[in-house]
């Protein structure tokens, strides 16, 4: 019996004004522990594998235990068809265990997209490294923030490489195509398309240690597809130069200690995504308006987390205070919350033996 767990932490993406860009990889861990059972020679298992699902997340969402519909299993299957392999090991057996809420904003599909690629290359035994299993999340979830945190873990600046032409084609492949379902047309035998190489990059920067992360996690779901389409095509000069200033001080203003609480609440502020998803999450301007580091002690900075709807604070002292600050606000708009305390996770996604 091969058994194993691939450990994944969340991500809160962007910080404020690195929208797509930056990420933070947090200490919410989703985790898939793994049997496969090789004294077996065949399977009844459809795909040769058995999902089951324990949810610690509280979401209303059912996820499914269809090896070709849920994203983990779906991934890991895309990642196999890449190097010839149609399905699971005979006798697989994948048991999720997800603390992540789902659409909140804490990268809980980044999370799972990350889980699934380190699946595919484990049951596969293709020894792909993690350079080159970011460019297979970035066939999936298109903007790097999310999977790179939650594959190198900590806090990380992110691009994209520009790609030649015929890349760029390869890239712009319908999702359908890249992960078959039974919907978008079951396995046809042939091989899906690879990605390109090299197609994302990352960087980590410095994290003060004082430096703790409050999410504050609103109880509904905002889909990160529904927060990018309220966003304009296209912004004025002084908002691109506006977040600009403010992302090229971010790594420097949060890898400093003793941190300085004014220099991180303005490397905070955001003009190109925030102000557009207060559409759909309300009370959003007055949460971020709420407290500074003058009004709040312990405060650095409060930004949405990812596309929302949570709310990231960033505090070293007094953080039950400033979470209930915060709930309490939300709570004049009828919306209540739960709050965690979490801190960097700074060594991505692991596998070990179980
Ligand atoms: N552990 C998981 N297993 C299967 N599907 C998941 C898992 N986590 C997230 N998903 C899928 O991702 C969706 C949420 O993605 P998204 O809207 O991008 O929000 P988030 O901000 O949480 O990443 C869920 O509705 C679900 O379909
Ligand atoms: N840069 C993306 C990040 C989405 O993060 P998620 O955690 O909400 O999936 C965006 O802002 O759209």
């Amino acid at each position: 019996m091969n058994s194993f767990v691939i450990r994944t932490p969340c991500s809160s993406a962007n910080i404020g004004p690195g929208f797509d860009v930056i990420g933070l990889a947090l200490s919410l861990h989703l985790e898939l522990h793994v049997t496969i059972d090789s004294s077996k020679s065949s399977s009844e298992l459809p795909l040769n594998c058995a999902i089951t699902y324990e949810d610690q997340s509280k979401s209303a969402e059912q996820i499914s235990l269809d090896p070709e519909v849920n994203l983990i299993t779906r991934v890991a299957l895309y990642v196999l068809r890449c190097h010839n392999q149609r399905a699971f090991p005979v006798e697989t057996k994948v048991h999720i265990i997800n603390p992540i809420p789902l659409g909140r904003g804490l990268g809980s599909s980044g999370t799972a997209v990350v889980s699934g690629v380190m699946l595919g290359n484990a049951v596969g035994n293709l020894g792909l490294s993690k350079e080159r299993l970011l460019d297979y999340c970035l066939m999936i979830e298109r903007h790097p923030d999310n999977v790179a945190a939650s594959l190198f873990g900590g806090f990380v600046g992110t691009y994209l490489n520009e790609l030649k032409p015929e890349d760029v084609a390869r890239k712009e492949i319908p999702l359908s195509e890249v992960l078959p379902s039974p919907a978008g047309g079951i396995d046809t035998g042939l091989e899906p398309p690879k990605p390109p190489m090299g197609i994302g990059h990352y960087r980590k920067f410095d994290w003060a240690p004082e430096i703790k992360a409050i999410a504050i996690i609103p109880d509904f779901v905002v889909p990160t597809a529904n927060a990018r389409n309220v966003l304009p095509e296209s912004y004025s000069r002084a908002d691109v130069v506006f977040n600009l200033q403010r992302a090229a001080l971010l790594p420097a203003a949060l890898g400093t200690s003793p941190p300085d609480p004014d220099m991180i609440f303005l490397a905070m502020q955001d003009r190109v995504h925030q102000p557009y998803r207060k559409t759909l999450i309300p009370g959003l301007t007055e949460v971020l308006q709420l407290m500074t580091p003058a009004t709040q002690p312990g405060l650095l900075g409060i930004c949405l987390s990812g596309a929302g709807p949570t709310i990231l604070a960033l505090a070293t002292e007094r953080f039950e205070e400033i979470a209930d600050r915060i709930i309490a606000r939300f709570a004049s708009n009828n919306i209540t919350c739960q709050w965690k305390l979490l801190e960097p996770a700074n060594a991505g996604t692991t596998v070990s033996p179980n």
